[in-house]
């Protein structure tokens, strides 16, 4: 739908042969009362293209809109929240915002969240449907794990967006 939207449907196939998951379970422990600090995950933005979640029905999960106010997800039970990621806010010339978001645990019952991640193989070009003198072009070809690889190293903060960092064009 949203290569289609784009006019970027010829790269869809493509894009998802070299798609690949990752699934990870989290536990979060219910805030300890003698304990301050009820962050389950700090802030940060994710290196996936696309993440989907689901969670029991114990909410945590917030997000910085674009004015910088932080929203709690109130997420409906047997649903899913779908966020876009870095590689997907490269791959789109940057039209697709990767939204910071964190964990914040309240309460006094754990929280389980499944996230599954998909990133790309191999090097994700921006299409050139993408690309105009009203959208010049914002990042270079990159390599999806090389983005979570050099997240992870810390040579980023984790506040600051990872693709603009890794593959963003400097004018
Ligand atoms: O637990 C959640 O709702 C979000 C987890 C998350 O942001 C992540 O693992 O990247
Ligand atoms: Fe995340």
């Amino acid at each position: 739908m949203v290569f289609e939207s784009y006019g970027a449907q010829k790269h869809y196939e493509s894009h998802v042969e070299s798609t690949t998951y990752l699934l990870r379970p989290i536990k979060y422990s219910a805030p300890d009362k003698n304990i301050s600090n009820n962050i389950g995950t700090n802030i940060h933005t994710d290196k996936s293209f696309l993440s989907i979640l689901h969670q029991n029905e114990v909410d945590g999960l917030e997000v910085q809109l674009k004015n910088g106010d932080w929203i709690t997800v109130d997420v409906p039970p047997a649903s899913f929240v779908v966020m876009s990621g870095d590689a997907y806010q490269a791959w789109s010339n940057g039209r697709i915002h990767a939204a910071k978001h964190r964990v914040v645990m309240k309460g006094d019952r754990e929280r389980y969240c499944l996230a599954l991640f998909s990133f790309n193989h191999g090097t994700t070009n921006i299409p050139e449907e993408l690309v105009d003198s009203d959208h010049p072009l914002q990042f270079s070809p990159f390599d999806n794990f090389g983005l979570a690889r050099f997240y992870l190293s810390g040579a980023t903060q984790m506040t600051e967006s990872s693709a603009k960092a890794y593959c963003g064009v400097t004018s």
